[in-house]
């Protein structure tokens, strides 16, 4: 990517959900130091700070402290971390989410009160909070993000309660558009396609959905962490500039395709 080279020169910012090599806000974080970004990772818990820390020494990015959303004060503290160190940010990537693994399967229907409640706290809210808090520290004109699936718009085998988070995700994404919009900061998602990363080996099947997304999707692929961070370097730089509120398909196209490829495989579930 030599052409983007520059394109984030001045601009600094955090990415949170960066928990190994293979996470989207790897890829992201990679394509934003390429183009001249200075970055802030943070990190959830010990276990994944030892990930997080060579990676981080890779980029020279600043290790912005451990951020568990379900505990407000942590997400105070990355961004007290992040004045103290820059005094003001111009983007911000949100890359978390969870549910419980058990609910990743089977039936929406039978989701529990308690993972449901779990799961809308830590992929919904914590954007939400973290925009909240974005807004006390950024420059006019800065660009948030988060990442979204396509499991919000439709039905996804096993995807259930985080496809309704997904979809409150998306219409948070506008809300926070309209509030942050006379600041000129801008709020978008990107809906990628299926990758296999630690957070969607706990979706039931996944192997199988990467394989319909190759034969079905218009690229005849999936895409990978560098795709997905190539379009956030465009959302997170000055390049889209007049656009809020929007979700981007990073998908080869998946989410244009209404039924199998005529040419494609009629494949059944693969096992491990
Ligand atoms: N992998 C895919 O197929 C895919 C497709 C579309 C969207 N996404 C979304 O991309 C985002 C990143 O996921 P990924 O696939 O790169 O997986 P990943 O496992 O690499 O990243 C998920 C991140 O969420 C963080 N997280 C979970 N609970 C947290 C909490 N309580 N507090 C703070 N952080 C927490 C984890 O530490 C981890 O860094 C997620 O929002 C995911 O839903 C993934």
């Amino acid at each position: 990517m030599a052409q983007a080279s520059g394109l984030m020169n001045g601009k600094r910012g955090v990415i949170m959900g960066v928990a190994n090599n293979r996470s989207i806000a790897w890829g992201i974080a990679k394509a934003l130091a390429e183009a001249g970004a200075e970055i802030a990772l943070t990190w959830q818990g010990d276990a994944l700070k030892k990930r997080v820390e060579p990676l981080a020494q890779e980029l020279g990015a600043f290790m912005a402290g451990h951020c568990d959303v379900t505990d407000l004060a942590t997400i105070d503290a990355v961004f007290s971390a992040l004045e103290e160190k820059w005094g003001k940010i111009d983007f911000v990537v949100h890359a978390i989410a969870f549910s419980d693994k058990d609910e990743l399967t089977g039936r929406y229907l039978d989701t529990s009160r308690d993972n449901f409640a779990r799961t809308m706290d830590i992929s919904v809210y914590s954007f939400t909070a973290v925009a909240a808090r974005a807004d006390r520290v950024m420059n006019d004109g800065g660009s948030i993000l988060t990442l979204t699936y396509y499991g919000a718009e439709k039905v996804m085998p096993h995807y259930n309660v985080m496809g309704v988070a997904k979809a409150a995700l998306e219409a948070s994404v506008r809300y926070l558009a309209v509030d942050l919009g006379n600041r000129g900061i801008r709020v978008n998602a990107i809906s990628a396609g299926p990758i296999k990363t630690l957070a969607a080996s706990g979706i039931g099947d996944f192997r199988y959905i990467l394989k319909w997304n190759e034969y079905n999707a218009p690229l005849k692929r999936t895409v990978s962490i560098e795709e997905v961070g190539n379009s956030a370097l465009y959302l997170l730089s000055d390049l889209s500039s007049g656009v809020t509120g929007e979700v981007h398909h990073v998908d080869s196209g998946y989410h244009t395709v209404g039924m199998k490829a005529v040419d494609a495989p009629d494949i059944s579930v693969l096992k491990d």
